[in-house]
């Protein structure tokens, strides 16, 4: 397996879903079925936060998950879990600021996808340098989906990252709906990464859906 090319990974950013238990109203699976009937791109395991399951529980949600994701061939990506991922031969990883460190990580996982938190120009020199395949930048609006977000920092930090050079695939994340989604995209974003949009949305199909227009347009 090679490094993933940019043009591939742009394209798997363009709608990517983060799930945890914690997140749905509804059957996780059935919230994940409906999201990539709906168009999603990417998905993240994000099992984290109060009431969150551990381990075997956790790993165990993790391959229904991770089946569903295999059918219908949407990579899945495991946030901050690197011995899961590796156990489960997971697609990628994505790590935070407060997390293993990217440049161990990136040794520890070879070839698979590596996804870098990043909040302003330094972070994100360095997660490239670590060897960054996309960084994840937010929170773009506020969010009540992590308990510990920074404060939001609006579009125009995508902006002011593309006019610093950063070519690196870009998703944007924190408070992203189908109605604020081109902002980020004009912005300079290849994609949005969403929780609440489609997690707590009563059709998860629909909401996925609105996302795949705004994001196209
Ligand atoms: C796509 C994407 N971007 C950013 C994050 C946040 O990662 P992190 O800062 O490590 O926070 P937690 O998600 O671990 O709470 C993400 N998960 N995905
Ligand atoms: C997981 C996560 N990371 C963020 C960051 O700023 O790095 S914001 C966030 C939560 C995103 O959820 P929602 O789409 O419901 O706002
Ligand atoms: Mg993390």
């Amino acid at each position: 397996m090679e490094r993933i090319s940019r043009e591939m990974m742009r394209k798997w950013l363009s709608v990517y879903f983060i799930l945890g238990s914690q997140n749905c109203k509804k059957d996780p699976l059935t919230v994940l079925t409906e999201a990539i009937d709906g168009g999603i791109t990417l998905f993240q395991f994000r099992e984290k936060g109060k009431n969150a399951y551990t381990g075997e529980k956790k790993r165990h949600f993790a391959t229904k998950l991770q089946s569903i994701c295999r059918e219908h061939n949407i990579p899945f990506i495991v946030n901050d879990d690197v011995q899961l991922a590796m156990e489960l031969d997971a697609d990628g990883v994505h790590i935070g600021q407060e997390d293993e460190k990217a440049d161990i990580v990136r040794r520890k996982i070879g070839h698979k996808i590596l996804g870098v938190s990043a909040h302003n120009l330094k972070e994100a020199r360095e997660a490239i340098a670590a060897g960054a395949d996309y960084i994840g930048v937010g929170p773009i609006f506020p969010t009540s989906s992590k308990d510990d977000a920074k404060e939001a920092q609006g579009p125009s930090i995508i902006r002011s990252l593309r006019e610093s050079g950063i070519q690196t695939p870009i998703v944007a994340i924190g408070g992203i709906t189908p109605e604020n989604a081109k902002e980020v995209i004009h912005a300079g974003a290849d994609g949005v990464s969403v929780i609440s949009a489609i997690a707590s949305s009563e059709s998860p199909f629909e909401a996925a859906r609105e996302l795949v227009k705004s994001v196209k347009k």
